[in-house]
């Protein structure tokens, strides 16, 4: 069919002239036609199939060079604008290709019939657009995020075998209920735990300056007077203030001295009990995993530290009637926690691997053959420094000589059996024990297992519990039985203290948690080795300070029922809706446009 042959009705006069940049096709073209008074060229388009031109297109692109037309001169568009954007709008909706058409109109002809020329509506629809602009913008300049301001908390944890320094930091419009509190960062304390500074005080006091001078640069100066600052010592004061209280007042003296000299707002130092320890760890982990907030099952926690060990979980069998001593509730986001918690004294790693050395070495001789160190590790020891804890002085073996060499021959299954010897599973005076006679309702998972059995079970990448248990077993076997010049060759930059001792680690980390807690071959696997939840630490720490500044609140908080980019979304699609009603509001007032089949 030839092109440019008008097909269907015209209701108004045009006048198509200057300019006619045309696609050929095969296909019958339409070409609708909207004149305008603009006096200057203007656009029309033509398309090549009358169904794929879409009412909503047409719509669109029609409204569109309608309200470019009737923009007063100094605010109109360049036509090649124009075009651009109206065909823009045609061809979001329209997949065919388009033809286009620059047509003059008479402008003096269409003035008289255009109703979109009189200037109440010019008015109304420029008035509409500003409108609708000012609402998107004012809701979001008023709901543009402030620039965010936080809090600081400071927690040292005096552990046994070291202390180490957390700074924690929240938003500081949130911190009373639904802020998250985040590890900012964490400085290892050099040297050992402060309860191993007895005998000069003043030394516990010192080591600590440098983490503290970190603590000064990493909390911004004019937050240091209100950053609250805490130190709570575990097991291994514990132990010291059992043996010897007045050297654990000198301790903690000379601590609180050295923490003062700091700008922070210092709130005291105190030895945390078993309980204390478990259910601050448990609060932690369950709180970083955003469990307690949303009230779903809680994760048990596990922690093995050097002088005690905690096992901390809720579970359906236990509402603290039976060992009303191990049971800690709560009230947390609303909902009650019945939480078992027992701390075991002396059952850390370096308290546990004392006490089965002490097995060991009972006989006082001068050799001791362990099988929980690797083939070829020798070492010279002391017996005094072996029994210098209270968790095995009483079993000091008479007559024994001064040292005595230690001698390494990695067998695990002979490991196994010496570490199982600290166990006592003689007497049970409740339903059910863990051991020691300790009350221990039935495991109920998931649990998170952190601080020594991460260290421990990772470096012997033994942390995935999806594998059996008795590979796990057959790994560690092959792993004691390794030569110990072979590991020190395999391992060059680990500590060498670490790294004897791994294979007593993990032999009682699986002795522990299956013949001490009852972990099946089955339940094994709902045990996770865990270091860091979402960048901060498991540990005591944070839910130690989150009780303390009451940052988590007895009842749900009320939170604003849409998040800010929700709210700025739900308005903008609103006002973008409205705007669309707008125009199909002023239909009545729309011009016909002629539809002016063509065949181009
Ligand atoms: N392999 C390895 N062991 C570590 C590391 N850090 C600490 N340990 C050891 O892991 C055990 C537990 O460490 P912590 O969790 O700090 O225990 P702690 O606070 O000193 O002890 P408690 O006072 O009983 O809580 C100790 O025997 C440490 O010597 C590490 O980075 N790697």
């Amino acid at each position: 069919m030839p092109n440019s042959v008008l097909k269907g009705r015209s209701t108004r006069k045009t006048h198509t002239q200057t300019q006619t940049h045309k696609h050929t096709h095969k296909h019958d073209s339409i070409i609708t036609v909207c004149p305008v008074m603009t006096g200057k060229p203007l656009l029309s388009f033509s398309h090549h199939s009358a169904t794929s031109l879409g009412p909503l297109s047409r719509l669109l692109s029609t409204s569109t060079l309608f309200f470019l037309s009737s923009l007063p001169h100094s605010l109109s568009l360049s036509p090649s604008f124009s075009l651009s954007l109206s065909l823009s709008l045609s061809l979001c909706f329209s997949r065919s290709p388009v033809s286009v058409k620059f047509i003059e109109v008479d402008n003096r002809e269409m003035k008289e019939k255009n109703p979109w020329q009189t200037p109440v509506t010019i008015i109304i629809t420029v008035i509409g657009v500003i409108a609708i602009v000012a609402l998107v913008t004012v809701a979001v300049l008023q709901n543009k995020p402030l620039p965010q301001k936080y809090k600081y908390g400071i927690v040292l944890d005096a552990g046994s075998s070291h202390t180490a320094l957390y700074i924690y930091e929240w938003p500081a419009e949130k911190d009373n209920n639904t802020g998250r509190v985040e590890q900012k960062h964490s400085c290892k304390v050099k040297g050992p735990g402060i309860s191993s500074y007895a005998s000069a005080p003043v030394k516990a006091g010192e080591s600590l300056r440098v983490c503290m001078e970190e603590a000064k640069q990493w909390v911004p100066g004019k937050r240091h007077h209100q950053t609250p600052l805490y130190l709570g010592a575990t097991a291994g004061m514990r132990l010291l203030n059992m043996e010897n209280s007045s050297a654990s007042d000198k301790v903690f003296q000379a601590v609180e001295g050295a923490l003062q000299k700091f700008p922070f707002s210092y709130q005291g130092a105190r030895i945390l009990s078993g309980q204390d320890e478990g259910a601050f760890g448990w609060v932690t982990v369950n709180y970083l995993d955003e469990r307690l907030k949303q009230g779903l099952e809680t994760r048990g926690a596990l922690d093995l530290g050097g002088a005690s060990t905690q096992i901390s979980f809720v579970s359906d069998n236990y509402d603290g009637s039976e060992s009303p001593s191990n049971s800690v509730t709560f009230r947390l986001y609303g909902n009650d926690y019945n939480l078992y918690t027992h701390s075991f004294l002396c059952y850390g790693k370096d308290q546990a691997l004392r006490m089965t050395q002490a097995h060991q070495s009972q006989a006082g001789l001068a050799t001791v053959l362990d099988p929980c160190f690797h083939p070829g590790y020798t070492a010279t020891k002391n017996y005094s420094v072996l029994y210098d804890s209270p968790c095995v002085s009483d079993r000091k073996p008479k007559g024994a000589p001064d040292t005595f060499t230690h001698i390494g021959i990695g067998d695990f299954l002979q490991c196994q059996a010496a570490v199982k010897s600290v166990f006592n599973f003689t007497s049970c005076k409740y339903s059910r024990c863990s051991f020691n006679g300790v009350f221990q309702p039935l495991l109920q998972g998931p649990y998170g297992a952190f601080s020594a059995y991460y260290f421990v079970m990772n470096f012997l990448n033994l942390t995935d519990t999806s594998v059996p248990l008795e590979d796990v077993k057959e790994k560690l076997k092959r792993y004691c039985a390794t030569n110990w010049d072979q590991i020190t060759q395999q391992h060059p930059g680990v500590k060498l203290k670490y790294l004897a001792e791994y294979c007593f680690s993990g032999t009682y980390i699986l002795t522990l948690l299956t013949e001490g807690y009852n972990f099946t071959s089955e339940s094994y696997s709902d045990i996770k080795f865990i270091e860091k939840i979402k960048g901060s630490d498991a540990g005591w720490t944070l839910g130690y300070m989150l009780n303390l500044t009451n940052m988590i609140p007895a009842e749900a908080p009320d939170t604003p029922p849409l998040p800010h980019v929700g709210y700025v979304s739900i308005v903008s699609v609103i006002a973008v809706l409205l705007f669309i009603l707008f125009i199909v509001s002023l239909r009545p007032l729309w011009p016909r446009c002629s539809k002016q089949p063509q065949i181009v």
